[in-house]
């Protein structure tokens, strides 16, 4: 499977609409994209939002998509995966967004060998820059693997890793934006606390993240070495830092990632 023409999703939920709607704003043809999800009001949105095709009957995306993803909740496996195998083909590729749930769970759904991807996206692929990690089922052949990675790298960068790190990875980058959402309104209040009207507070919030996300990554330095050039001697900044340290941010952040890795690994049962 070099290239692909058709892919489907069963769910067309928050993550389903962020993959369409960076797979659309890339190459990837609106028409070669079907979505299969009950609720009405959700198929009319994605069909006049994004010029793909949608439908309420799952088996008509794993009937014609060469590419299938998983997008439903992992609690809803079980309902969803029977209805999949039951019209699934070899010559098919199953790719499942779902957090916590393991390629051998997947494959044990079916007869034969599926081939599997697991993927962990995030929802900035609504803009093109989503973080997504994903790993290889035992059947995935290595051209499927590549294939998926560039459908994932079109709509941000997508890295190969080993199954055992997908619940780290889930933890975050997959959860990661809600934190970062978090601090960007926190940083606002901070702003509006000391006077700054809200909009001039949240637009300096933003471009603050962003700015300092975009060195991070242009200049490879570290960012502890770009923290210590903010931070003039006997300065304002290093009396902010010396407040985040002694409230606990790191650790605050450090141990979200680790919630969220746990409450992974319990979706997908371990
Ligand atoms: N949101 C995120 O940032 C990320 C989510 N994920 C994963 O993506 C998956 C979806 O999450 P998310 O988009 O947030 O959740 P949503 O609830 O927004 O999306 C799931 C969608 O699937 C629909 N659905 C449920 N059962 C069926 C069915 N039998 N046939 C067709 N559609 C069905 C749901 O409809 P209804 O609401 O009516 O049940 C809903 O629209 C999860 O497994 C999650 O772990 C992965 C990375 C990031
Ligand atoms: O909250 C969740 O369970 C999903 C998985 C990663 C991001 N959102």
């Amino acid at each position: 499977m070099a290239s692909v023409a058709s892919i489907g999703f069963i769910g067309g939920g928050n993550m389903a609409e962020a993959i369409i709607k960076g797979l659309v704003r890339g190459t990837f043809p609106a028409g070669g994209i079907l979505v299969a999800e009950l609720e009405e009001r959700r198929r009319t949105l994605l069909e006049e939002r994004y010029g793909i095709r949608t439908t309420a009957e799952l088996d008509e995306v794993v009937r014609t998509c060469e590419v299938v993803v998983l997008a439903v909740k992992p609690q809803a496996v079980a309902e969803v995966l029977p209805g999949v195998a039951a019209h699934f083909s070899g010559e098919q590729l199953l790719v499942s967004i779902l957090a916590g749930v393991s390629t051998a769970a997947l494959e044990a759904h079916f007869d034969g060998s599926p081939r599997v991807v697991r993927v962990m996206p995030n929802t900035p692929a609504l803009v093109g820059a989503a973080a997504t990690g994903l790993c290889p089922g035992q059947f995935c052949r290595h051209e499927d693997l590549l294939l998926v990675q560039r459908l994932f790298e079109a709509i941000g960068t997508a890295l190969v890793v080993s199954e055992k790190e997908m619940d780290a990875v889930t933890g975050l980058s997959g959860s990661g934006p809600a934190y970062v959402y978090t601090i960007i309104e926190a940083l606002a209040d901070g702003g509006v606390l000391e006077g700054l009207p809200r909009p001039t507070a949240l637009a300096l919030a933003v471009q603050t993240v962003l700015g300092a996300a975009k060195l991070v990554q242009e200049s490879g330095e570290h960012p502890a070495a770009l923290r210590d050039k903010v931070c003039s001697p006997g300065g304002t900044t290093i009396a902010g830092v010396k407040t985040l340290e002694e409230r606990g941010l790191r650790a605050a952040l450090m141990g979200a990632v680790s919630s969220a890795s746990r409450r992974s690994r319990e979706l997908g049962g371990k």
